[in-house]
């Protein structure tokens, strides 16, 4: 079995959470296997190394960005990994000190994002990690919030990509994903 289809042998889906309607994908069980949650940072960091630092234009990433909740999971442990800097986007309310703020909506309710005001210095690189991408409006909102502290983002990096929402074509840089669902 390759790392992909162990990966994707991991997940769970549950119809109807946490609204009809949405078939919710669930990442924890790979966290719960060690072997699992190896393997997957280990693909993630290793297709950063291969693929998006080598792309990047001072060739390295400066700061691995996480979303709240569940990009602080993994955003940590690949900053660590890449000796970048970690920095969260959280929801409204949550940080101390001044904030930069954006507002999205998302598959099944609306929310706010900051992002602490000195957290990204102008040109720095950037790659911004969560578990899934769906409408790809939490996704769009952390763009907007690295974009107004003059960062530049080279990549959005997920487990699951939910291909039918077309998430990806609301971004200002390149989506990889492990795992893309059509349903
Ligand atoms: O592409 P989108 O439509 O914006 O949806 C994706 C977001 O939704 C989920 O988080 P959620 O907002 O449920 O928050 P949580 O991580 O705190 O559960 C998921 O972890 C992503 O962050
Ligand atoms: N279908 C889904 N499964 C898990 N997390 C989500 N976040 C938004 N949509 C989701």
């Amino acid at each position: 079995m390759s790392d992909v289809e162990y990966i994707k042998s991991q997940l769970t889906a549950h119809p109807d959470f946490p609204k009809k309607g949405i078939v919710f994908l669930d990442i924890f069980p790979i966290l719960r296997n060690p072997i699992a949650f190896e393997t997957l940072i280990t693909h993630l960091v290793h297709h950063l190394t291969s693929h998006t630092i080598a792309a990047a234009p001072n060739k390295k990433i400066d700061v691995v960005v996480g979303l709240d909740a569940r990009g602080f999971l993994l955003g940590p442990i690949i900053a660590l990994r890449l000796g970048a800097a970690f920095v969260p986007v959280r929801k409204q309310g949550k940080l101390p000190g001044k904030c930069v703020s954006a507002s999205y909506e998302k598959e099944y309710g609306t929310d706010s994002f900051e992002m602490q005001a000195d957290a990204i210095t102008p040109g720095q690189t950037v790659v911004v990690v969560d578990d899934l991408i769906a409408t790809g409006g939490s996704a769009k909102a952390a763009g907007e919030l690295v974009a107004k502290q003059g960062g530049k983002t080279l990549e959005y990096l997920f487990i699951i990509e939910l291909m039918f929402l077309k998430g990806g074509a609301k971004l200002d840089a390149p989506v990889y994903s492990i795992v893309q669902s059509d349903d």
